[in-house]
């Protein structure tokens, strides 16, 4: 049985929900950047990834590129801090974030950016994020990913060896410390056969 479908299977059973926190992982990345990782942190995931497909407002964006108009390979929604998020489990995942590195951030997650990669075609090059604090400061954006993994990639901006994580099923990520203007992340588009991931980034006021 492939792992994707044992995942799935396993998720069917749990109500949408969220572990302890405890058992996060940190891993240095160097230049002063981290990642925080704890799989399997909601747990429902299947069912969570199921309601957020629905109801979800999903807009697709158009940017420049080369002189022209292309789409975004991915579906987005963004939800400011004032506004209500999709899921209660959402709003208590924030919550939780909020707690938990209250000390080592300072500042409340506040925002809710979700991203919808129906395939393998879809993606997100390599970018930091560097609106607001990210720039110049240390900051946090944590990311919930729920229906199938996909790898989301980091690496150093001054070049060399990239880390890479696959990420799906209720697992958590936080990229912390300088990891916005030092490293870079991305989603690799992928020629393998691989299911729709949805992915929840919290991030404090004005980092983007
Ligand atoms: O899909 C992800 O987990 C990463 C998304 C991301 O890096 C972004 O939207 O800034
Ligand atoms: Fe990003």
């Amino acid at each position: 049985m492939s792992t994707e479908l044992q995942g799935s299977l396993f998720d069917t059973a749990a109500e949408i929900g969220l572990r302890p926190l405890d058992g996060i992982e940190r891993t240095t990345l160097g230049d002063g950047a981290w990642i925080d990782v704890l799989p399997g942190w909601l747990t429902g995931a299947s069912e969570l990834f199921d309601r957020l497909v629905h109801e979800v407002p999903w807009y697709g964006e158009q940017r420049w590129m080369y002189e022209r108009i292309v789409d975004v390979p991915r579906l987005l929604c963004f939800y400011e801090e004032s506004q209500p998020l999709p899921h209660p489990v959402l709003t208590e995942a924030r919550r939780r974030l909020t707690a938990y590195y209250r000390d080592e951030l300072g500042e409340p997650f506040r925002t809710a950016g979700l991203c919808y990669y129906r395939d393998g075609r879809d993606s997100v090059a390599w970018h930091g994020d560097t609106i607001g604090r990210g720039s110049t400061e240390d900051t946090m954006v944590a990311i919930v990913s729920v229906g199938a993994p996909r790898t989301l990639a980091l690496r150093p901006r001054g070049g060399g060896e990239s880390v890479k994580r696959p990420l799906g099923h209720g697992d958590l990520i936080v990229m912390g410390g300088s990891c916005q203007r030092t490293w870079e992340h991305a989603i690799p588009k992928t020629g393998k056969a691989v299911g729709p991931r949805i992915s929840i980034q919290f991030r404090p006021r004005g980092v983007r």
